[in-house]
């Protein structure tokens, strides 16, 4: 089916929405480049619209990657439905998710949620995971944070590729303090070297979150400690409501990268 509901390419180009066909509802959060809130698109399709905030991002690039991502639609990936390019803030609107971000979602449910539900929680991202590689695009910051639920309790992955366009150095440099240490692999701490498999090895850390209910991996540790661990051999323990198996799963997506699998040639038998 088309990506996008069958409304969109009304303004001039396929991926720009018309801001006066937009009614804005209540605040959602801050997500990564400010805030999002619910709202309606021609006064039915309920959407998330995300107000860029001034300076937050390279602009002009993520515009021009737009077109890109507006290609990328898969039901375990949070559709983007488009961009209001001609005032500022930019306004990107997404595809609503009831549920909220999956970080709090373990944290407020995690107990009331029973094995399956995990398990079904990472198939959802393994999905989403396998479609990007199979259209070669890295997600490149994917964590429990920037996946969301809906109210079918489905889980899909998003803010794909977005790290590229964060203008906060604190985010984008290895040794910043918001940099995702405790999600990359060694060659992305030591050499920025972002491939599918980078992208698996965070795979296994939102599998280790999703069976920690939502907990922070190497909690007690700086990203200091981290960068040296993880070098050194040391890994995440296996969380209690894991299996033994299934830690085999997460424990072989943290394989140095000669030895880890991509998302196609090895599927997940879960
Ligand atoms: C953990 C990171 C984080 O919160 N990220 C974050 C925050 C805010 C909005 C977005 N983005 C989107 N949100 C939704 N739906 C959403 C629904 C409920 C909700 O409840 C918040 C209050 O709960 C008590 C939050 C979001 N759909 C699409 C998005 F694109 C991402």
């Amino acid at each position: 089916g088309r990506c996008v509901p069958a409304t969109s390419g009304f303004s001039s180009e396929k991926w720009e929405i018309n801001p006066s066909e937009l009614t804005f509802m209540k605040e959602l959060g801050s997500g990564q480049f400010g805030l999002v809130r619910l709202g309606k698109w021609r006064a039915q399709h309920r959407v998330a619209i995300k107000a860029i905030r001034e300076g937050a991002m390279y602009e002009e690039d993520f515009i021009e990657e737009a077109k890109v991502m507006m290609r990328l639609c898969h039901p375990k990936l949070v559709q983007l439905y488009g961009v209001c390019l001609q005032q500022r803030p930019l306004l990107i609107v997404a595809e609503f998710m009831e549920n909220g971000c999956l970080l709090n979602f373990l944290r407020q449910r995690s107990r009331a949620l029973r094995d399956a539900w995990l398990l079904s929680m990472c198939q959802d991202v393994c999905e989403g995971m396998e479609y990007l590689e199979r259209q070669s695009f890295i997600h490149r910051d994917l964590a429990a944070r920037n996946c969301l639920v809906n109210d079918h309790n489905v889980v899909k992955v998003c803010d794909f590729g977005m790290t590229r366009y964060v203008l906060d150095n604190q985010y984008t440099s290895s040794s910043g303090t918001k940099f995702p240490v405790k999600w990359s692999p060694p060659e992305v701490l030591h050499y920025s070297k972002y491939s599918s498999k980078s992208d698996v090895w965070s795979f296994g850390v939102v599998m280790w979150e999703i069976y920690s209910e939502g907990r922070t991996p190497f909690e007690t540790h700086s990203n200091l400690d981290v960068v040296n661990d993880i070098t050194r051999g040391v890994r995440l323990y296996r969380p209690h409501r894991a299996s033994q198996p299934l830690y085999a799963i997460m424990y072989r997506c943290w394989h140095e990268v000669l030895h880890r699998y991509r998302w196609l040639s090895e599927k997940y038998t879960f």
